[in-house]
């Protein structure tokens, strides 16, 4: 049994110009101490994922079917008095925008003293300072004594980041779910919290779920790839081989438009096109309109994710 299992999960929102899904039928799992990286351009569902699996989405979304399986359990199903039990230690998210993990009213010390409380409820205080200040210098976040007294607005983006992954650090999640967690943060320090991650999965067995739109940084951290487009998984493998031998065209998009030392300008190319609106998606394939492969049947009769070659692909062509 996988630590978290999602089968054929389909969510959408309600918005002013109609209902429409994002997710269609997302079946993947994530086993523990396995950091699985989710990439994909803007507006692939990423964030919908991330939000699904810790129950957060906003009020004018709605599951349409499926299930999200944690250590065993249905979470769609469960009250959310039990979900409130297991958001925190249980599964805890890195937000895209993290300022909204945090309470604006309160000082860091004592938001970080609530994680810390979560994990050890009969904490003294000079013991929950130690945690805390730990926490805060592996994030390398300058001056620990002065910025835990400051209140969230007190702080810079990167710092918030910074804050909210240092009570990732306290709370030791079985999953953590990490929506662009270094997006605010310079290649220095990014590198340092790619290295925290890595050793969180190594020495705690934590299973991480690393959301990004940058291919080559998922490629330093994750075990795993899976790649969406259009809320569907296109490609989902071992990192390894899906980076050396993409079989999905939009796969092979993606890393022809990394930009390395060694290719020339002439050599980047980025995937012609735009990705679809939810409201008007190709039939067929969602990918084909934008796709170099794209054979006749891609375009009336949309390919399940099917196993090719020891991995899972969405692909007529491979
Ligand atoms: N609250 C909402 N109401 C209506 N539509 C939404 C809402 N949140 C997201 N969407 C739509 O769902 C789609 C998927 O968005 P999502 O944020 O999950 O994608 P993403 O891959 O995480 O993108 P990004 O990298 O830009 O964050 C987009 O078309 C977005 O506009």
């Amino acid at each position: 049994m996988s630590l978290l299992e999602v089968k054929g999960l389909s969510v959408g929102y309600k918005a002013l110009i109609g209902k429409f899904t994002v997710l269609h039928d997302i079946n993947f799992s994530l086993e523990q101490g396995e950091i699985v990286g989710i990439v994909g351009e803007s507006g692939s569902g990423k964030s919908t994922l991330g939000h699904s699996i810790i129950r957060l989405l906003p009020p004018n979304s709605f599951i349409e079917k499926g299930s999200i399986f944690f250590q065993g359990k249905d979470i769609v199903k469960i009250p959310e008095n039990e979900m409130t039990k297991i958001r925190g230690s249980g599964i805890f998210m890195i937000l895209q925008n993290p300022l909204n993990s945090l309470n604006p009213v309160k000082r860091i010390k004592d938001q970080l003293l609530e994680a810390v409380k979560v994990k050890k409820p009969n904490v003294d205080e000079k013991e929950a300072k130690e945690i805390i200040l730990d926490a805060v210098k592996a994030v390398r976040l300058p001056d620990p004594e002065e910025i835990i007294k400051k209140y969230p607005h007190q702080l810079s983006g990167g710092q918030i980041q910074r804050v909210v992954i240092a009570m990732a650090l306290i709370l030791r999640p079985r999953v953590l779910i990490a929506d662009e967690p270094t997006s605010a943060l310079d290649v220095t320090i990014q590198a340092q919290i790619v290295k925290l991650f890595k050793q969180l999965r190594d020495e705690e067995k934590i299973s991480i779920l690393f959301i990004s739109h940058d291919i080559s940084l998922v490629y330093a951290i994750a075990d795993r790839l899976v790649v969406m487009y259009a809320g569907r998984i296109m490609e989902d493998g071992n990192i390894e081989e899906v980076i050396k031998n993409p079989l999905h065209p939009y796969t092979q998009g993606l890393i022809s438009s990394i930009p390395t030392s060694t290719k020339k300008d002439g050599e980047l190319r980025a995937i012609p096109g735009s990705p679809p609106s939810f409201l008007v998606l190709p039939s067929g394939c969602k990918f084909n309109p934008r796709c170099s492969k794209v054979i006749e049947q891609c375009k009336s009769r949309e390919p399940e994710l099917l196993d090719v070659k020891g991995r899972k692909v969405r692909c007529w062509w491979a």
